[in-house]
């Protein structure tokens, strides 16, 4: 057999063990005889670590012969999806290109265009942001629209937000003191008179005009899609209005008003909740998404109030993940805490394993000036500095004239920080995350094994890590650990394919097809890679996985290999 590329395999079983049987015996050398590229330092000395680390987690290894695995034979009719931008970069600088801080980018009159929208995209945008507070429902399917066709047509992969309204919009309140279901078809009264307790089917709104300029047809839409009315009758400045579509009306739920037509989720991959108090609204909204069509949208919590600030962590354990909202949030808080408060949050999202964005006024000068400020590069490079997920552009590209440009300064700016992590603070850096992160969720096993390759990856000075993922579930983990290496996450899920788009060094891949087979799902992907031109011969690549191994396993298996691309 010709040693195209020599790998060991080991597997973690799903039970915990009861004796550390990592690395021992003759393992040991053939493990230590991997071959490794470039970048590995004091294996040997880091292995210990590994070791414990492992140990210390519970996870029984067995570990496989070492074997030799040739990586050529192509499987026909095998289709793959990647973000045409990844895959530029793949081509140009390899692995070591690959940005790991990613990119919201509001979408306003500035860019609302195919042409512009296509710029962003191809400038870096992960992720378009739609602020419902502003435009027509019209204007925001228009450019939901627009997003897809590109995605579709020129091979972006770019993740749609809306963010539901916020301070501008109206509370209202049934009184109850849980959320109520409103029936399809059932009538309710909307009004701004105040009444003690609750009335049946009557939902008092906070703000007295809030009917004002209310036409019957109109559409009223309850936290954003949770449950839909339309205006039958305007009563005085009380409206008569007939459920749509059902669901859940939360205590102090927001209302907002739409007029022709009706804005579709379909094809929304995050809903940005503004002004969060607490975990409760949270965790309905996505109760609700779970009951309908659109159970694969993550839902974020934006934290911008004192009070989701006191409720923190019960409101990041139950969402999908955070927006830092600095600009509201410094109307709350006195600005000179916004910095602390920002590095908590993070901190907190990261050892809950949710994503994190850093919003507001990044650039803001740049809405009007083409250059940053100093000031606000450093501000960009501190949220970088911080490891958040992403970086979000507001008015620089909805509103202002220099968008693109705007982006390829948050790019410019992550990339150099990214760098400069990795290698000038390379060790100062794990021994940072290693400390904070410890094991604190509740699938440790998962967790133990990504920390585990995340170190291997790192101290090997792997090219990239593949991770082969359903649920996006160890891409995730794999991020969180914040690897030397770019993450590339092969799902056969679409929705998980969109989501992942918010975290911090995934790729993510879409495949036609993840077999429970993990050496041909290796093979395969590897072999398409090195097709189109994406990989080169030579390139080390450590592979995680979280899809049963082979049927002679039949229980879910965990592995972590190392393969050398032939
Ligand atoms: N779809 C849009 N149409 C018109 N203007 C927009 C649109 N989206 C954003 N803008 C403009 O860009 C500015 C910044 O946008 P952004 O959505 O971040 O506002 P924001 O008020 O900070 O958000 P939020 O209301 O969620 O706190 C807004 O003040 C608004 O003027
Ligand atoms: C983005 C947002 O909602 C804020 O900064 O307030
Ligand atoms: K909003
Ligand atoms: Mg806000």
């Amino acid at each position: 057999m010709a040693a195209a590329s020599e790998s060991v395999l080991l597997r973690f079983g799903n039970e915990v063990a009861k004796q550390p049987t990592l690395f021992s015996g003759p393992m040991k050398s053939r493990f230590l005889g991997v071959p490794v590229t470039s970048g590995a330092i004091s294996w040997a000395g880091r292995k210990r670590q590994v070791d414990s680390r492992l140990r210390l987690a519970g996870v029984r290894a067995v570990a496989e012969a070492a074997r030799v695995q040739s990586l050529s034979g192509q499987e026909p009719n095998f289709g793959m999806a990647i973000d045409t931008v990844a895959e530029e970069v793949l081509r140009g600088e390899g692995f070591s290109g690959m940005r790991k801080t990613k990119l919201v980018c509001t979408i306003g009159p500035a860019c609302c265009s195919l042409l512009e929208l296509e710029r962003l995209a191809a400038g870096g945008m992960n992720v378009a942001r739609l602020n419902m507070c502003h435009n027509s429902r019209d204007w925001h399917r228009d450019v939901i629209a627009k997003i897809k066709k590109l995605n579709e047509q020129k091979g972006f992969s770019v993740s749609v937000m809306i963010d539901t309204e916020g301070s501008q919009i109206h509370v209202v309140d049934h009184g109850a003191p849980s959320s109520l279901k409103a029936e399809e078809g059932s009538v309710w009264v909307f009004t701004s008179q105040k009444f003690e307790g609750s009335r049946p089917f009557t939902v008092r709104a906070n703000f007295e005009g809030f009917s004002q300029g209310i036409m019957v047809g109109d559409e009223l839409v309850i936290d954003g899609g949770m449950a839909s009315f339309v205006v039958v009758e305007k009563m005085g400045d009380d409206l008569r209005c007939k459920c749509t579509d059902p669901g859940l009306l939360l205590p102090r739920a927001k209302m907002s008003f739409w007029r022709n037509g009706k804005l579709s989720y379909h094809g929304i991959d995050f809903i940005a909740v503004s002004f969060v108090s607490d975990a409760d609204s949270i965790k309905q909204l996505k109760n609700y998404l779970s009951t309908s069509s659109s159970k694969s949208v993550k839902v974020l919590a934006k934290v911008e109030t004192l009070e989701s600030l006191q409720n923190l962590e019960e409101i990041v354990e139950a969402s999908d993940g955070i927006m830092v909202a600095r600009g509201d949030l410094g109307v709350e808080v006195p600005i000179e805490q916004i910095p602390t408060v920002q590095e908590e949050i993070t901190r907190i999202c990261r050892q809950l394993n949710k994503p994190v964005i850093i919003a507001s006024q990044l650039l803001e000068s740049m809405i009007e000036y083409p250059t940053p400020t100093r000031a606000e590069v450093a501000d960009v490079t501190e949220v970088v500095r911080q490891y958040a997920d992403a970086l979000m552009l507001s008015g620089e590209s909805a509103i202002g004239s220099n968008g693109q440009k705007a982006v390829s300064v948050l790019k410019m700016v992550s990339s150099r920080m990214e760098l400069w992590t990795r290698e000038e603070h390379q060790q100062a850096s794990a021994l940072y995350s290693y400390k904070k992160l410890g094991a604190s969720l509740a699938d440790r096993i998962a967790e133990a094994i990504c920390n585990s390759a995340v170190e291997m990856a790192n101290n090997l000075g792997v090219d990239a890590i593949f991770v082969y993922t359903k649920h996006g579930e160890m891409a995730s983990l794999l991020s969180r650990n914040r690897p030397n290496p770019p993450i590339f996450a092969f799902t056969n899920d679409r929705s998980v394919r969109m989501g992942l788009n918010l975290q911090w060094g995934v790729i993510p891949v879409l495949v036609d097809n993840l077999s429970e087979d993990m050496e041909a799902n290796v093979l395969k992907t590897t072999q398409l890679l090195k097709t189109k031109g994406m990989v080169k011969r030579g390139c080390s690549v450590l592979v995680v996985s979280d899809i049963f191994s082979t049927s002679a396993t039949p229980n879910a298996f965990q592995s972590i290999k190392m393969i050398t691309i032939s």
